[in-house]
Order: structure tokens, then sequence, then C-alpha cells
């Protein structure tokens, strides 16, 4: 079994970037995130992302509103970053407390600056396949695969989870990479069956240790997107202890996607400071 380190390939793309970014200057190219309320994966999101983008010589603003900030003062915050021209990328965090309407405030979002490819604009362009932000998840998804040198093009590849975060988008991704592509959800009636099919399974429902052992087809490539807390640890959606033995490879978490997505980001911010 191979363990599908985050960091090898973080690192890697790192270093590309870094002589790019070198060139540009110190604190030049900057990223905002907007953080509303107190949700847990969000506030870890943005610790992480604040030393990432810092460590690596970026400008880092942080837009923190309270969980009882108004639909109109986060559209205000969004509206002023939109407007700064020093701020290259922004991410806005999800999710926001219930009573903020994010659809309408992610259509606000200035699609240039949409560096998680959160708005419709931005959707749009991913799905017909003409470029345009994609969500930076996703995109850690394939980079991990192709860092492995993993092939898509012939597989079997099973995503669990639709969201237009990571299961949508990582779906149309490895359908680009040529893989034959079955995306299954919380209505998929014989989910063992459908899992026990993939040559690479990309597991991101968000319910902890959910892809047991008997649902791995021996062999198969798994993609673990989840970040769920179980007993006070950080686990994935895979029961990583039981799959290890029986996959060929297997994304650890922490250690895995996640810390690949926030190079992602750092990606995104690029193309940004460039369009
Ligand atoms: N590693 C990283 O960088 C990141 C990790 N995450 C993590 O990824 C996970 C998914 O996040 P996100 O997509 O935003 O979550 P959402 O809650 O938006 O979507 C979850 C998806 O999983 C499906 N699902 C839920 N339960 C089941 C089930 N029992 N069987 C089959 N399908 C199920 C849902 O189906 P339906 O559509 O029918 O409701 C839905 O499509 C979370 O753990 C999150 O923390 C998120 C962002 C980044
Ligand atoms: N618009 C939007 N896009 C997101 O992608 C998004 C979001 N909102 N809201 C919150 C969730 C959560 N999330 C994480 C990403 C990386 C790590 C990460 O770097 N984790 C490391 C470190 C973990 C640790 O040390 O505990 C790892 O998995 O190895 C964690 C969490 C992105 N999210």
């Amino acid at each position: 079994m191979i363990e599908l380190r985050g960091k090898a390939v973080a690192d890697a793309h790192k270093a590309i970037l870094q002589e790019k970014v070198a060139a540009v200057g110190d604190s030049v190219i900057t990223m905002a995130v907007l953080l509303v309320g107190e949700d847990h994966g969000a506030h870890m999101y943005a610790t992480f992302m604040e030393k990432t983008a810092k460590n690596f010589g970026y400008g880092f603003v942080l837009k923190e509103l309270p969980e009882t900030a108004t639909q109109d003062e986060v559209v205000t915050a969004l509206q002023e970053l939109n407007n700064d021209a020093a701020v290259h990328g922004i991410l806005p965090l999800m999710p926001m407390p219930k009573h903020i309407d994010t659809e309408a405030l992610i259509d606000m979002l200035d699609p240039k600056k949409d560096i998680d490819g959160l708005t419709t604009y931005n959707i749009g362009l991913v799905t017909a396949g003409k470029g345009g932000f994609a969500p930076c998840t996703a995109k850690a998804c394939m980079a991990i695969l192709n860092h492995y040198d993993i092939p898509v093009e012939g597989k079997h590849v099973v995503v669990i989870g639709r969201s237009q975060v990571i299961g949508k988008p990582v779906a149309l991704m490895t359908l680009g990479a040529h893989g034959t592509v079955t995306m299954c959800h919380s209505r998929t009636p014989d989910l063992a069956e459908q899992v026990k099919r993939g040559d690479i399974v990309i597991a991101a429902a968000g319910r902890a240790h959910m892809i047991t052992a008997d649902m791995i087809k021996p062999g198969a490539v798994v993609i673990d997107v989840g970040i769920n807390e179980l007993e006070g640890k950080t686990v994935g959606d895979v029961d990583y202890e039981a799959v290890k033995d029986i996959a060929s490879a297997i994304t650890p978490v922490p250690g895995g996607v996640g810390s690949v997505t926030t190079t992602m980001m750092l990606e995104a911010v690029y193309e940004a400071y460039h369009a």
C-alpha cells in the first residue's frame, strides 16, 4: 500500500510557484478570506490558509464578522474586497450562519477574484471545459493523482458526494481525464455495491468512517476528502486503518487532501493576480 501524502504534492507545486512569485516581490500578491460566524471547519481552514499564505510571501487579509452579522454587513464586507485593487483573490468560507443567504452573496463576488470557483460564472466555465476557477479541493484530488502517476483514463471512478465544492467538480474533472464516473449521494440505495466497482474511490460525504473495508475493491486507489471529528480526533470519511490493507494507495486524514487544498489556493491567487 502506498500512502498518498499530501505534503509531497504540496511541496512539488509550491517549488514551481515559488519562483514565479519571487519575481513579483514580497507581499504583493494578496488574498482575502471572508469568515462569518463560528463554524469549526471554516475557522480551522482560515488559520491554515493565513499561515500558508504568509509563509509563501503573499499578502493576507482576514475579514471576520460575528455570528450575528446581517446580510447587509456581509455584502458590504464582500464589496469592499471586490473594490480593493490590492486584493487579487477572495475566499468566502463556508458554511456561513443559517440566516445568511449565501447564494445571493456568492454571485456578488467578482468572478475574477473567485479563487475557489464558487460563482455561477466560474461553475459555467468549468462545466463547459472553458477554463475558469475551479474549487481548490477538487483540484487537490487531481493533483494527488497526477503527482503519484495514477492514471484515470479507462478507470472506473466512484465519487461519494455531489456538492458544488467537491463531489460535482471532481466528478467532472475525472470524467475530463477519461475516467468512467459514478456519482453517489444520500439517495443512492446500493452504496456499497457502487463503491465496490471503483478502481478509484473519492469519498466526499462528510461522514466519519462511512467507507469501510468491505466496500473497497482490492487494489483500488482511495482519496479521502472528508474532514470529520470523531472522539476528539480529526478523521476522514474512510475507515483508514481497515481500508489501508485492501487499497493499493490511500490518502491519510490529516496529511492528505487538506494539505494540498491550501496549495491549490496559492496557485489560484497567483492566477487571479495575473488575470
Ligand atoms: N480536505 C479538504 O480540503 C476539504 C474537505 N472538506 C470535507 O469534505 C466533506 C464534504 O464536504 P461538502 O461537500 O462541503 O459537504 P456537503 O454536506 O455539502 O455534501 C455532502 C455530500 O455527501 C452526500 N452524502 C451525505 N451523506 C451520505 C451518505 N450517507 N451516503 C452517500 N452520500 C452521502 C450528500 O448527498 P445529498 O446531495 O444527497 O445530500 C452530499 O452530496 C466534509 O467532511 C468536509 O469537511 C470540505 C472542504 C475541503
Ligand atoms: N469555500 C470553501 N472552500 C473550502 O475548501 C472550505 C470551506 N469553504 N470551508 C471550510 C472547509 C474546510 N477546509 C479545509 C481545508 C484544508 C484543511 C487542511 O489544511 N488540513 C490539513 C491540516 C489538518 C491538521 O493539522 O489538523 C490536513 O488535512 O492535513 C482543513 C480544512 C476547506 N474548506
